[in-house]
């Protein structure tokens, strides 16, 4: 559990910025904490690299400001106290993983010891591997190898197990976790919900550019179970209490209903349904994906402390 007086090492005050006419964050209040690991959730295309790109300093906001470890976000000091590991990045090929890690080293006064970064990222039986032979996954090792490189306070991970085999993933969140155990603030990125679960003090939900929530993985775990419930059915239904999504397809050929019914609390969706005696067939009830849980938490952004009570 986060503690209230843990030292804040970055702060993002009313931060705005734009591609051209394209709003891309608005007005985002962000904190982070020393030895703390926060996760930034959201659907795609939700401002997230952003977000992690401008506390780097590597865009400018329109509005707003960024503090990071005593600096403001672009000076040079921001750089040697904090690793970075980008979805784009990538290495040259023709450098073995031992050269990578070498000349990285070489960028920052006070390095992490080789051998470490060996250990952390998984790296021991490639050390002497031309990058262009790694694997997918060993690339991003190697990647998260890089980041770590400068023994960073703060370490941006955008992404980082994307094509990880569910091994190579749990290694790496092993490594996140010894990581932040030594005082590292980790911010991350993610599309599982497992990885920002197991990894995460906090947790932050981005919607087109907007926190629209903040809270603990068990927080937003409760908030967010939204179950999908399918059917088929020869009467038309237009209204069922918790849903937070209905909709349907009439076929002409079975003379049926096709509903899908996206709901907050799906016992009581379904409570409601068999007391109106509606006729159910073939009736299927699922976790909703991520996507869906954004769109849910979006629209139920003013009542959300009610569903909060739920556990
Ligand atoms: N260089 C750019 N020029 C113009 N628009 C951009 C640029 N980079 C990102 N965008 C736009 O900014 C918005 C946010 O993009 P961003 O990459 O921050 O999203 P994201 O939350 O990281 O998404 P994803 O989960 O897909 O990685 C998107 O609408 C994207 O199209």
């Amino acid at each position: 559990m986060m503690s209230e007086q843990m030292e804040t090492v970055g702060r993002v005050n009313k931060l705005s910025f734009g591609y051209k006419e394209n709003i891309v964050l608005n007005d985002v209040n962000l904190k982070i904490k020393q030895g703390e690991t926060l996760s930034i959730l959201g659907p795609n295309g939700a401002g997230k690299t952003t977000l992690i790109k401008a506390m780097l300093g590597q865009i400018k906001p329109k509005k707003g400001e960024i503090s990071l470890l005593g600096y403001q976000a672009g000076d040079i000091g921001i750089r040697r106290l904090t690793g970075v590991m980008l979805q784009v990045s990538g290495v040259p090929d023709m450098s073995t993983v031992s050269e990578h890690i070498k000349l990285f080293q070489s960028y920052y006064p006070n390095p992490m010891s080789y051998q470490k970064v060996l250990g952390y990222s998984g790296l021991q039986e490639k050390e002497h591997e031309y990058s262009k032979n790694l694997s997918g996954g060993q690339k991003q090792r190697l990647l998260f190898a890089l980041a770590i490189c400068g023994n960073p306070k703060v370490l941006f991970l955008d992404e980082p197990t994307v094509g990880m085999d569910i091994d190579s993933r749990k290694a790496l969140w092993e490594a996140i976790e010894q990581l932040k155990l030594t005082g590292t603030s980790i911010v991350l990125t993610t599309h599982y919900l497992e990885e920002a679960d197991r990894l995460s003090d906090r947790v932050v939900i981005l919607n087109r550019g907007n926190i629209i929530h903040e809270g603990t993985p068990k927080e937003i775990k409760t908030l967010i179970q939204v179950k999908c419930i399918k059917f088929t059915c020869n009467v038309e239904i237009t209204n069922v209490s918790r849903a937070v999504n209905l909709s349907s397809h009439y076929d002409s050929d079975l003379q049926q209903f096709q509903y899908t019914i996206e709901s907050s609390c799906a016992e009581e969706t379904l409570k409601e349904l068999f007391n109106r005696n509606v006729p159910l067939s073939d009736l299927t009830v699922t976790g909703a994906d991520l996507e869906q849980a954004f769109t849910m938490i979006n629209s139920l952004d003013d009542n959300s402390e009610t569903i909060l009570e739920v556990e």
